[in-house]
């Protein structure tokens, strides 16, 4: 199977590293800066599953796509995303199959507008990965899944041949049948852990410790569940109350990507996490006081770094 990676950046260059290490043909779709760095460095990993120096990892950009590929691996940020379209199109025939990694559902339609919605999977990832002053790829913590399936639900030839190519990468990706659910689940969640640990600049653990921040977490969390029922994908009674606990546990240093965005003055992905949600509530007439200024706190921040 001929994989192309889009993108070489935290998430992109940590599963695209693992299935290159287990043998796959993978190549990364960069931009010229990145394929610099790689070319010079190699792709370097630095996890708690096991350190990798990938030398040479095959790279190819933009202007050099000439061949189409069986699956594309999404991975840049949804600001990116419309750049990062016209790039691997040419890559992406009628029978490839686009996997998108990204957080938040918006990007869906984005890649439907382009290649017609039989042609994009679900997908999602759970991981804390970033790239370190030195561009590796650091995984921070040993948590590591990625999700993929049709989002009619059930399963495909396609699926299970792409699970196949997982199978070796060791990276925690398995077929889902109702991924479309899982993928809103996984919005919940991190929109809850990026608007509190952004808006309060601060861990779930922290933010707990403080005078009504295990309230203000809950209150996050029921918004975010509240629209999801509304899109009818109401998060499962497991989900809920694993992700209350996870998102109020007492010294708990999780934080989102988004927050070590913030951190490093990067830009962050604020209309698709959570300006869509706000979008999703009008639409729905349900009041969402907190996400309302969570959503104001990160377009001052965007102001900010202009
Ligand atoms: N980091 C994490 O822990 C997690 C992130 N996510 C989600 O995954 C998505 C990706 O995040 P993450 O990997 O952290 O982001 P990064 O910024 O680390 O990586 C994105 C990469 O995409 C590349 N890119 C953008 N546009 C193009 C293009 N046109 N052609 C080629 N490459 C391109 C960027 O390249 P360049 O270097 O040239 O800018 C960058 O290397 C986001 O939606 C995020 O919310 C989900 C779970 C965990
Ligand atoms: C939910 C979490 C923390 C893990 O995948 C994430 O998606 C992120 O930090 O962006």
């Amino acid at each position: 199977m001929r994989i192309l990676v889009v993108g070489a950046g935290a998430t992109g260059g940590y599963f695209g590293g693992r299935l290159l290490q287990a043998g796959q043909d993978v190549t990364f779709l960069v931009r010229p800066k990145r394929a610099a760095e790689l070319a010079s460095t190699g792709l370097v990993i630095k996890s708690p599953h096991g350190e990798l120096t990938l030398r040479n990892p095959p790279t190819v950009q933009a202007t050099g796509l000439k061949q189409t590929f069986d699956l594309v691996l999404l991975s840049c940020k949804a600001f990116d995303l419309e750049g990062a379209i016209t790039s691997f199109a040419p890559a992406a025939g009628p029978r490839t199959a686009t996997l998108p990694l990204l957080n938040g559902m918006r990007h869906l339609e984005m890649l439907d507008a382009t290649f017609d919605r039989e042609r994009v999977l679900g997908g999602l990832c759970s991981l804390a990965v970033t790239l370190n002053e030195k561009r590796e790829v650091v995984h921070l913590a040993p948590m590591q899944s990625l999700r993929f399936g049709e989002r009619n639900g059930g399963t495909s030839e396609r699926v299970r041949v792409i699970a196949e190519a997982f199978a070796g990468a060791s990276c925690g990706a398995q077929a889902s049948e109702t991924i479309i659910q899982d993928m809103w689940e996984k919005w919940v969640f991190l929109a809850t852990l990026a608007g509190t640990t952004c808006m309060m600049r601060a861990s779930i653990g922290q933010i707990v410790a403080a005078p009504g921040g295990h309230d203000f977490i809950l209150a996050v969390l029921a918004e975010v569940a509240a629209l999801a029922s509304a899109a009818g994908h109401a998060p499962r009674e497991d989900f809920l109350s694993s992700a209350s606990a996870m998102l109020t546990a007492k010294g708990s240093p999780l934080t989102a990507s988004m927050f070590r965005d913030i951190e490093a003055g990067a830009r962050v992905e604020a209309d698709h996490i959570i300006g869509d949600l706000i979008t999703r509530a009008e639409a729905a007439k349900l009041p969402i006081p907190k996400l309302r200024t969570i959503y104001t706190h990160l377009k001052a921040y965007e102001n900010q770094r202009e």
